[in-house]
């Protein structure tokens, strides 16, 4: 039974494969372009919107059984428009588990994403670094995640499975396309970009920041980096058979001390992604557009 609604079976419910299909529609009805690659923009990593052409913009009030967004610096928008010549569609603006909505529902543009005809996501955060090499400003490409929420059964696939996107249990062990992560490092060293790691990214389920006890058990357990999103995304985007690819673009140093002077802060966190926007404009674009040459997307 689904604790959220209370409903046994995946009919109706509203991360239903027909329930999503009558939103899908709404979209479907008014643009014309059919995305390949769907990009998810973390926090103050909008520029990605700047590479859009022949674009359509939809507010996300205006799309019906659509979330809103309550995040200072999240826009609230679903974008469809052309990357050079691939079709995508960006959203900006993430569902949190920390604003009160059900893990079904801040995936949900995942799943909309899959019946608008993407096949590849690419997903951005803003993140700690729990790396004592890593500095602020740099970028890690994520190898593989720790979903915190999950080991205590927050899973955005509890409740009744709707075998049309995927089956009931999934393997994790690939999550994120070991093909497309060599991509993106050939694209780092094409572009000569500077300060780009690979780790591992830790979700815990916030709005608190982290503890020190809390940053060193996360480091042991072998974390590199530490935010509030993306695995969700990503367990939803496997389930039903995209290809993900994600990065963090670390904005702060995690107080690994107890007399540390570092401190986490959101307002900082947005003003790190606006100095490093050309970088990370750069690099989405010759991404998609690897991914689309090589057929990888
Ligand atoms: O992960 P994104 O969406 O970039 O957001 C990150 O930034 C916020 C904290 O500043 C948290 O929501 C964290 O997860
Ligand atoms: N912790 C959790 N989420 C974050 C952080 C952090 O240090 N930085 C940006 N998002």
């Amino acid at each position: 039974m689904c604790d959220n609604c209370g409903r046994n079976s995946a009919e109706n419910h509203p991360f239903s494969y027909e329930n999503v299909e009558k939103l899908t529609k709404y979209l479907k009805e008014r643009v014309s372009i059919v995305p390949q690659i769907g990009i998810i923009c973390g926090t103050g990593l909008g520029v990605v919107t700047k590479l859009l052409t022949d674009s359509t913009i939809f507010d996300y009030k205006d799309i019906p059984d659509f979330p809103v967004s309550t995040v200072p610096g999240h826009h609230g928008r679903l974008l469809f428009g052309r990357i050079g010549s691939t079709p995508v569609v960006v959203v900006q603006g993430r569902f949190y588990f920390y604003e009160g909505n059900p893990l079904w529902k801040c995936t949900l543009p995942v799943r909309v994403m899959k019946l608008l005809g993407v096949s590849t996501l690419i997903l951005s955060n803003a993140a700690g670094g729990i790396n004592s090499s890593y500095s602020v400003g740099d970028i890690m490409l994520v190898r593989d995640h720790i979903n915190f929420p999950t080991f205590g059964g927050n899973n955005p696939l509890r409740g009744p499975n709707d075998d049309k996107f995927g089956p009931r249990f999934g393997a994790m062990n690939d999550a994120y396309d070991r093909r497309i992560l060599v991509e993106a490092k050939g694209v780092v060293k094409s572009l000569g970009m500077s300060g780009v790691q690979e780790g591992v990214y830790a979700c815990i389920g916030g709005p608190s920041f982290e503890t020190v006890a809390e940053l060193r058990a996360l480091r042991d357990l072998g974390a590199d980096a530490v935010g509030m999103s993306t695995v969700h995304e990503v367990v939803v985007a496997r389930h039903c058979g995209l290809k993900c690819f994600a990065f963090c673009l670390i904005t702060n140093k995690c107080p690994m001390e107890y007399d540390s002077k570092e401190k986490q802060d959101h307002e900082e966190h947005l003003m790190v992604g606006k100095q490093r926007e050309d970088d990370l404009k750069n690099f989405v674009e010759k991404l998609v557009l690897r991914l689309t040459e090589g057929n990888l997307a």
